[in-house]
């Protein structure tokens, strides 16, 4: 597996090996002791899949807030999307700074998104499926959510100027100047 760092640190992007053949590929997409040796054990406990109809489609910004934060190994199985993490670690040195990263069923790059981050994604291909494992279960009450494009967090989704579809939910979350987040950096309870 391929560890890369990007520069929010603990926002890396596992590539798993594929094993090709005339058949086609055979690939271990997620390993525990795996993931162990690379020192980032994780106890997950949910697989969620998202399939999305259209491109231009936004999912997010959201978190889940202690003790119900979230841990997500993120990947596409079908088409492809820009992964999107936001630090909203209080006293975090890259607070508000944001990482994107295309993830797609041809790559099989993953992401992984800690807990003390908002999370959200772009469809960059209509009929996307995304599957991703979380390390706390579903708990709407705890849920944060911002806009994805709010301007102080400057996201290139890249999916152009026009508008995106959302949820009703997502249009109406809030700005990320009024997010009182409670994720304090160094903290991993
Ligand atoms: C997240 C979730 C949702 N649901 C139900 C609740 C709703 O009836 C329906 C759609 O939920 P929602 O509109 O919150 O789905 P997304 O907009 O894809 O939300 C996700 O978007 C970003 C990308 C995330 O990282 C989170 O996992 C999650 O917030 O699925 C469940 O039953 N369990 C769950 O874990």
């Amino acid at each position: 597996m391929q560890i890369e760092t990007t520069a929010l640190d603990g926002v890396v992007i596992l590539t798993p090996r594929r094993f090709g053949d005339e058949r086609g590929f055979f690939s271990e997409t997620w390993n525990a002791r795996a993931m162990a040796e690379a020192g980032l054990a994780l106890d997950f406990v949910q697989d969620n899949h998202a399939w999305t109809r259209d491109a231009g489609t936004v999912r997010g910004l959201h978190y889940q807030a202690p003790p119900s934060a979230q841990d997500k190994l993120v990947r596409v199985v079908r088409g492809r999307i820009m992964d999107v993490a936001v630090d909203v670690r209080k006293g975090s040195p890259t607070y508000g700074q944001w990482t994107g990263v295309e993830l797609s069923a041809g790559t099989g790059r993953q992401l992984l998104v800690p807990r003390g981050f908002l999370h959200g994604y772009a469809t960059l291909t209509p009929d996307c499926d995304v599957v991703y494992k979380c390390t706390d279960y579903y708990a709407p009450r705890t849920e944060g959510a911002v806009r994805f494009d709010d301007p102080d967090l400057g996201i290139d989704w890249g999916i152009g100027p026009g508008a995106a579809i959302l949820s009703d939910k997502d249009a109406a979350a809030g700005r990320f100047a009024d997010l009182d987040s409670p994720f304090r950096y160094g903290e991993t309870a």
